[in-house]
């Protein structure tokens, strides 16, 4: 198994290997294992983590400063404004200074048609890995801790299962694509038919779907797009449902505002639930529009694994740290 990948930038989990990703949970299942034995596992020691958030956070910057410091290394918080990236610095400036410092360099960037943009500018000049903390197009560290999440439920051989991502309804907020886009182009990887479900106007942008309708063919499983939440919930193993903008088809706010609240009734609830598999379960990045997208009954039940799916932030943050900062 190859297990060197120092040095590797994570933009999108597509760019790396389906051997890469296995590494990257083995060591995640591991640094679960060793933490909750209270083992020390000070993989990078005196080394820093820079993470430059031009959104808020709460799950990833916290998993990540956290994970430095259970490594034994040192995370520092970044915006646009306590830099100089705020008046104007460019991107091969900043990263030449900061890869002559420290180690690893994370960024968030969700704006459309800037965030992947810049992050791919960062690393064409890093000579320190650049880690995708989340942009317009992918979230690969949520999508990673999602499989793990996945395969502690299901067991580590996840060929078969139905996976379901639908678009909830969670008005007064445009969010991004990179949930549904990276989770279409993941899961058929490791075996499980995909169905995407949105209203016509909330698809994704059309060479993502089509690099996932390749990646289903490739690995033998189904991808199918549907228009009714209830028909994706049907006989599914897992039940992904969360809200995300009109990004592709309009650019505009106002009209993108109106377009969430004409589908009201996408919400996920105790009934839709019932229509999946028995031993379903339901997942969500958080935050979640709790009481509006999803009932309190679905996200505190005893199907929901939210918190499981966010506690694995932290491990499989690390193995991405550990694997590539060493
Ligand atoms: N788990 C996360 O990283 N959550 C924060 C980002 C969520 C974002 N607003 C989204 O809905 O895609």
């Amino acid at each position: 198994m190859k297990t060197d990948l120092r040095g590797k930038h994570l933009i999108t989990l597509q760019e790396w290997t389906k051997e890469e990703i296995d590494t990257l949970l083995d060591i995640a299942f591991d640094l679960k294992r060793r933490k909750a034995l209270g083992e020390k596992h000070r993989l990078l020691e005196d080394k820093t983590f820079y993470m430059l958030f031009f959104e808020n956070s709460t799950r990833t910057r916290n998993a990540f400063e956290t994970g430095m410091t259970q490594l034994g290394g040192h995370a520092i918080f970044l915006t646009p404004s306590a830099t100089q990236i705020g008046h104007g610095e460019t991107a091969k400036d900043t990263v030449e200074v900061l890869s002559r410092f420290g180690d690893g360099i994370g960024i968030r960037y969700c704006t459309y048609k800037k965030g992947n943009a810049y992050m791919r500018e960062l690393a064409k000049y890093s000579r320190i890995p650049v880690i995708n903390m989340q942009c317009d197009l992918y979230h690969p560290t949520q999508a990673l801790a999602d499989i793990m999440t996945i395969q502690e439920k299901f067991g580590k051989n996840t060929r078969g299962l139905n996976f379901t991502i639908s678009w909830t309804y969670a008005p007064n907020y445009i969010r991004p694509l990179s949930m549904p886009q990276s989770l279409i182009l993941l899961m058929s990887r490791f075996g499980m038919n995909v169905t995407l479900a949105h209203p016509p106007e909330f698809h994704l942008l059309p060479d993502i779907v089509e690099q996932a309708r390749k990646n289903a063919e490739e690995n033998g499983v189904k991808f199918n797009i549907v228009h009714d939440m209830d028909e994706a919930c049907k006989d599914a193993h897992i039940i992904y449902a969360k809200s995300w903008g009109p990004i592709a088809y309009t650019g505009s706010r106002e009209e993108g505002l109106d377009l969430i609240e004409k589908y009201n009734t996408w919400v996920m609830d105790g009934r839709r639930m019932k229509l999946g598999q028995k031993d379903a379960i339901y997942m969500h990045c958080m935050p979640a529009d709790r009481g509006v997208e999803v009932t309190e009954e679905v996200m505190d039940g005893p199907q929901s694994v939210i918190y499981d799916e966010a506690e694995n932030r932290l491990h499989t943050i690390k193995a991405i740290l550990a694997a590539t900062m060493r």
